[in-house]
């Protein structure tokens, strides 16, 4: 799988053994870069994931600041995720495209377990996460009235 991988000035921590542990399992990874500031980090991973890369890994000091950032561009799934239950089920129920972590909550070693846990996983064919990811489209092309809100 090709992932797109990218850094803030905190997250570059995590740089050198993310990708050398997705290189290892037979991953193309395509370094994004390291920014100063965290929503540059976020716009080079999106536009990697458009020009073809599958998924895409962001980190920053917390995870908090490119999810963030991340979740701002068009067609970005994104959440922080710190542990490998969330790495997997991101995928396989919302179709994670874009995991984030924080290299100052996690070390090398969970990080790289996280990120092969997520670029091994494969998304549900359930209807119900399909009809999920549907109302998310929604919700991203046509904002708050996008859906027509059941009763409380
Ligand atoms: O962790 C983050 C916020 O959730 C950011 O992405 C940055 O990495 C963090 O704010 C950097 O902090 P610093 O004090 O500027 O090093």
């Amino acid at each position: 799988m090709r992932i797109a991988c990218g850094f803030d000035h905190a997250g570059v921590a995590l740089r050198e053994p993310i990708e050398a542990a997705l290189r290892e399992a037979g991953h193309e990874v395509v370094d994004a870069g390291t920014y100063d500031d965290y929503p540059y980090a976020a716009v080079a991973v999106a536009k990697a994931l458009a020009d073809g890369a599958e998924r895409a890994v962001l980190v920053c000091g917390s995870g908090a600041g490119v999810a963030v950032a991340a979740s701002k561009l068009p067609g970005i799934r994104a959440a922080t995720v710190h542990d490998t239950y969330t790495a997997h089920q991101g995928v396989e129920h919302d179709d994670l495209n874009v995991l984030c972590l924080g290299s100052r909550v996690v070390g090398p070693e969970l990080a790289n377990e996280i990120v092969l846990v997520y670029a091994a996983a494969s998304r549900s064919s359930a209807e119900r996460h399909a009809r999920r990811l549907a109302q998310v489209a929604l919700i991203e092309r046509d904002g708050f009235d996008a859906l027509p809100m059941p009763p409380p």
